[in-house]
């Protein structure tokens, strides 16, 4: 590819490198999440939201969890002032969310934001100046000194109109934005002037927000980039350390995860990564990775399918089919293997565990999100296998396909989606099935069957059962009674007793009562084989169980004269 040599890399590595986080393996408890939604995901939407909606989606997001919300920039515009009046004026503030307000280091900029406040009981007032090599040679054209006066004297400006709004408990937060592009010793130096100024306590922390303003490097650079600092810090223990990925290479969600490995005790993201270009980190997808990890997120995501029609409302923008635990796909296995694997995963874990989650291709347990194991996960086309198809039928209509004819019925269906190049749904796959195998009643009937029995109940003793039957062949009625020494074998005395010559051998049967349907039928099936050695499979059901297996023979005798081995 061309052009290439335009670019170099933009991000700058911090003067150590020995870090603790590569020697972490996991995320042991969820940070404290900021959902910047309202703010940051607003930003970037062709048309950004009203009032209206930004109110239904606050409510929204203090139901998931978030107890804090970024609800917008409000000297930005009419909207966003009077969404954060609204909130507080109308009382819609949950005790226990906090909101919180963006601010650039301007003076008006500054007070207007803490005029849009008056009343709230607690905020935190964000501040952010640019801090990058490419912003201050080319935005601000400002050296090093006087970027960071840019932030102090906002931070000094804050902490005095502060002091006049005694009402409100106040918690600022600082973002050296374009972090990624500055050099650390920088960042650090920046952030430290304005922790400086604020005089954090234990008891009454700041927020020190690290953004991935723009995502530029591989995500051990960012850990790397973040645990410096978090060791740098003036009065770690006074503050909180808040991370604020974007996703440009698209590996936002890896930036936030080693990230906090790395010493991050908060989140800025956004549902489904909505955001300024490639989105800001997924909070949905972070959480869930953690609760794939047996950690409790802090947050609700037990109805997924309402979180994404919330989203889509609200933004106008889709859910990708792919997307981590929501897209429409992300549950289902086509493949014949992965199938096998999760019909045989899921019989597993019911017969040992069922309060572990442990099926192969399924990170997670579909009724988690509130989704169906029916119609979200077995799915079947051209690429599905016998497992998949045998295991829908049994789930979905109760048919327990004996294990010897899976494989002609899982060909069967594959074969029938390859050539219409569709998927088949579970209805389509058990109409198929039924016409195919089940009840398969021409050119030969069997309209009445009346068996007597007598027989010894042990096994060396000799067994009879006589038949009366009707039998139906193309037309013609013929009223036989047979014996055998069961009641499959009368039924084939009998059919010898017509004028065709059934030539036939009996391979296998089963039967089993079906277990969805309310009316407690009975289903057989019948293996026989004709004289060329081709087996012919026939599927019966009634009520009675006998006569299931009679149904299952007629079927089977049927199939093997479409195939004109049934002769006259
Ligand atoms: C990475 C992020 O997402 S940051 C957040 C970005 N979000 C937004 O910008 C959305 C809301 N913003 C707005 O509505 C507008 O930008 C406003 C109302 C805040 C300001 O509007 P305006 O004053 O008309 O213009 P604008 O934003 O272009 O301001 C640019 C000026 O502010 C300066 N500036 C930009 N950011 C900052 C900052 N954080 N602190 C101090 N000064 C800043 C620029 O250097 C420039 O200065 P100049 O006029 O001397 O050249
Ligand atoms: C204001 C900051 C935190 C921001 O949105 C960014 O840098 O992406």
């Amino acid at each position: 590819m061309k052009n290439y040599d335009k670019y170099r890399i933009g991000y700058f590595a911090p003067p150590v490198n020995d870090y603790d986080w590569v020697k972490k393996d996991h995320i042991e408890k969820a940070p404290r999440w900021c959902s910047v939604d309202l703010r940051d995901g607003n930003q970037a939407l062709i048309v950004p939201m009203n009032l209206e909606q930004k109110l239904e989606f606050f409510t929204y997001l203090c139901e998931i969890g978030f107890k804090e919300i970024e609800v917008g920039f409000p000297a930005a515009s009419d909207t966003e002032f009077e969404f954060l009046r609204t909130l507080i004026e109308q009382d819609m503030i949950p005790d226990d969310v906090t909101v919180q307000v963006l601010t650039q280091s301007r003076r008006h900029i500054i007070e207007k934001t803490f005029e849009s406040l008056i009343g709230a009981k607690h905020a935190v007032v964000h501040l952010y100046n640019s801090t990058s090599f490419a912003q201050r040679q080319q935005v601000f054209r400002k050296d090093k000194e006087e970027i960071i006066k840019i932030a102090t004297d906002g931070a000094e400006l804050m902490n005095e109109i502060a002091a006049r709004y005694t009402d409100t408990d106040f918690e600022f937060e600082y973002s050296p934005e374009s972090f990624t592009g500055t050099e650390p010793e920088f960042a650090l130096e920046i952030c430290n002037a304005v922790i400086d100024i604020w005089k954090p306590t234990p008891e009454h922390k700041v927020i020190i927000n690290l953004p991935a303003t723009v995502e530029m490097s591989m995500p051990h650079v960012f850990a790397n980039q973040v645990e410096y600092m978090s060791k740098n810090l003036h009065s770690r223990d006074s503050v909180v350390l808040s991370l604020h990925p974007h996703n440009d290479r698209g590996t936002g969600v890896a930036d936030a995860e080693l990230g906090l490995l790395a010493g991050g005790d908060r989140i800025e993201g956004t549902l489904f990564g909505n955001g300024e270009r490639t989105g800001n980190v997924d909070i949905v997808t972070l959480a869930m990775n953690m609760f794939t990890h047996g950690v409790d997120p802090g947050l609700d995501f037990s109805d997924m399918p309402r979180a994404v029609e919330m989203f889509e409302k609200f933004t106008d923008m889709t859910v990708d089919p792919r997307r981590p635990y929501c897209g429409s796909l992300v549950f289902a296995a086509f493949s014949g293997s992965h199938q096998d694997a999760i019909a045989k995963g899921m019989k597993w874990r019911a017969e040992t565990d069922p309060s572990r989650w442990t099926v192969p291709y399924l990170p997670i347990d579909p009724h988690d999100v509130g989704r169906q194991y029916d119609g979200d996960v077995i799915r079947i086309n051209s690429q599905s296998g016998k497992g998949g198809v045998a295991y829908i039928i049994n789930r979905d209509h109760g048919f327990d396909i004996p294990k010897a004819m899976r494989a002609e019925v899982g060909y069967m269906m594959k074969g029938i989606s390859d050539h219409t190049h569709e998927e088949l749904s579970s209805d389509e796959i058990f109409d198929i099935f039924s016409r195919e195998y089940v009840n398969f009643f021409s050119p030969l009937d069997i309209t009445d069957a009346t068996f007597s029995y007598f027989s010894s109940t042990k096994e060396e003793g000799e067994n009879t059962v006589a038949v009366r039957m009707r039998v139906v062949i193309d037309g013609e009625v013929y009223n036989i009674d047979a014996e055998g020494n069961g009641r499959l074998d009368a039924v084939a005395n009998g059919l010898k007793k017509t004028p065709y010559n059934f030539d036939y051998r009996f391979i296998t049967y089963t039967e089993h009562a079906i277990s969805t349907d309310s009316s407690s039928k009975a289903a057989a099936y019948i293996c026989i084989a004709d004289k060329d050695g081709h087996e012919y499979w026939g599927v019966g059901t009634q009520y009675d169980i006998t006569l299931a297996a009679v149904n299952a023979l007629v079927s089977a005798l049927n199939r093997m004269n479409k195939k004109e081995h049934m002769v006259k």
